[in-house]
């Protein structure tokens, strides 16, 4: 007996049993996850088998800034149904899109969009509950909609984009090139701040970003770190050095700083932001706090900066590419009166073609847009798709459909140009192109400033054309220099796009 004791004890004390503890726990671990796999009900959902186990392939493309790439070749090889992970399917179905995209399909916003932010409360980016959303996009369309943006805010944007275009100018007649990307994202983010606090924060004068936008860009950073690497956030926040607080806390600065949007917003005399004319229209029941006012400034400059940036971008590029296209552009635009209004732009054959294009081949946010059903299955594709499953589409593989867009890769604007007789694109499938172009999302929570963008978008490039109709790309600026790079948004993989003028 005293034998028997003494061996288990040597047992216990040799880690034995700890290793045995392991080795059960491992076996039961192991034992679920193959049960769990063979009976996964998205196992009909063509992929790699390895996506129907871990989400390791689709995390390194996330990080690396190949997603969308990543993507669009498992459509290729796949089909329009692709397995991406355990929880997430890919679809680039039309038929699948509209389904998904459609106004009360039931499928919301995954709660990806929360992670990805990060805030004290969802702003109207980020909110998931379809109730909850319809009340502040009702709230906020007020002050977004073409004809209140026109009558209010044309002369702002107009004396950002003429004088971002004077700088531009300058900078390449003083030291030969320019870096466009960069005056861009000075004049869409001006314009922006501009709108939603109240107030010009004269980036273009001073040709440099100001420290507000500098830690907003750095805590949106850290929230696709959060999104992608939730131990990486949680951790980072309690570390006590000064980067990881910026990264992942920088959002007391931010409150701050947006007071300004509040205080413009209550101002007694005028309207001095957007935020003082939804205040103003506010019914009853629908009102936004002053959190709320500084959160959704915050939201609205980072949702509006960047994107037209870099759309705009990509349009001089694709232009001066194509001496042919800049040489009619540049002849379209003459006709126009000296003092053109946003309106005049609107009428405008290529000009308008070359923007479609562009925003087809390299609208700013082509990536994975997810969604989810809370409740209940649904069939995709003839798949049975369970509740709670992401399902993604991305504008990067849907516009480059042969059957609607052929020759999908081309820069082609001529697709887009009014047929004689015959009104509508001149595309084979105009209706089904109509339904699945979406360079600005679709459905409910299509983009809320689609208009503010298409102004930005026509009155940037009408100005840049009929004042340098000479500018060249810079021997700098090349396809591998342009190449696409995707962390939510593009941006040139060289992150600049030097021309000369
Ligand atoms: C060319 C420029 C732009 C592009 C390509 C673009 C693209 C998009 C896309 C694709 C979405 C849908 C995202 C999703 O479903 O996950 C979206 C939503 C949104 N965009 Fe834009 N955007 C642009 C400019 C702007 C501007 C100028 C603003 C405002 C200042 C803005 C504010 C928003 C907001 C608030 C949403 C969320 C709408 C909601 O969920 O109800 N965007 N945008």
């Amino acid at each position: 007996m005293n034998s028997i004791h003494a061996t288990l004890f040597d047992f216990i004390h040799s880690g034995h049993l700890a290793l045995l503890s392991l080795s059960i726990i491992a076996i039961v671990w192991f034992g679920r996850y193959i049960y769990g796999i063979a009976r996964d009900p998205l196992k009909k959902v063509p992929g790699p088998f390895i996506n129907r186990c871990v989400n390791w392939k689709l995390k390194f493309a996330t990080i690396s800034g190949r997603r969308m790439y990543y993507v669009h070749e498992l459509h290729e090889r796949y089909g329009p149904y692709v397995r991406l992970s355990p929880t997430e399917v890919t679809v680039s179905d039309p038929e699948g899109f509209i389904q998904i995209h459609k106004v009360s399909s039931g499928f919301t916003k995954a709660n990806w969009y929360n992670e990805l932010v990060n805030l004290e409360r969802s702003t109207l980016f980020t909110m998931v509950d379809a109730k909850d959303h319809g009340a502040r996009r009702r709230l906020m369309a007020r002050a977004f909609s073409k004809t209140y943006l026109r009558q209010h805010w044309e002369g702002v944007v107009r004396e950002k984009v003429r004088l971002c275009i004077t700088k531009l100018l300058e900078e390449s007649n003083g030291v030969g090139k320019a870096n466009i990307l960069k005056w861009w994202t000075l004049m869409t983010t001006d314009v922006a701040t501009h709108l939603m606090f109240g107030e010009s924060f004269h980036m273009i004068e001073q040709g440099k970003k100001d420290e507000y936008i500098r830690i907003l860009e750095i805590a949106l950073m850290g929230g696709g770190i959060g999104a992608e690497l939730p131990l990486v956030r949680a951790i980072g926040k309690h570390l006590p050095f000064e980067p990881f607080k910026t990264l992942f806390g920088g959002n007391k600065y931010i409150m701050e700083k947006a007071q300004t949007a509040v205080n413009n917003a209550y101002a007694a005399d005028g309207e001095k932001n957007l935020f003082a004319h939804i205040i103003h229209e506010a019914g009853k029941g629908e009102q936004l706090d002053e959190i709320d006012v500084k959160l959704e400034a915050g939201a609205l400059i980072v949702a509006g900066s960047d994107t037209t940036a870099v759309t705009l971008t990509y349009l001089v590029w694709c232009v001066l590419s194509s001496p042919e296209l800049s040489a009619s552009l540049c002849a379209e635009l003459k006709g126009l009166p000296v003092d053109y209004s946003d309106r005049d732009l609107e009428d405008l054959p290529v000009l308008s073609a070359v923007i479609e294009e562009t925003l087809r081949l390299y609208g700013a946010a082509p990536g994975g847009i997810p969604r989810q059903k809370p409740n209940g299955p649904e069939y995709l594709g003839g798949y049975l798709i369970p509740a709670g499953t992401t399902v993604t589409t991305q504008a990067y593989s849907l516009h480059r459909n042969a059957r609607i867009f052929p020759d999908p890769l081309a820069f082609d604007h001529t697709r887009w140009l009014p047929t004689e007789g015959f009104t509508r694109e001149n595309l084979p499938e105009p209706e089904l192109a109509k339904s699945i172009f979406s360079p600005f999302g679709a459905g409910a929570r299509a983009c809320l400033g689609i208009h503010l963008a298409r102004t930005e978008l026509r009155l940037g490039a009408a100005e840049f054309f009929l004042r340098c109709p000479n500018a060249k790309l810079a021997p700098t600026t090349t396809p591998q220099s342009m190449e696409m790079e995707n962390h939510f948004l593009i941006a040139p993989k060289s992150h600049k796009c030097e021309i000369i003028c």
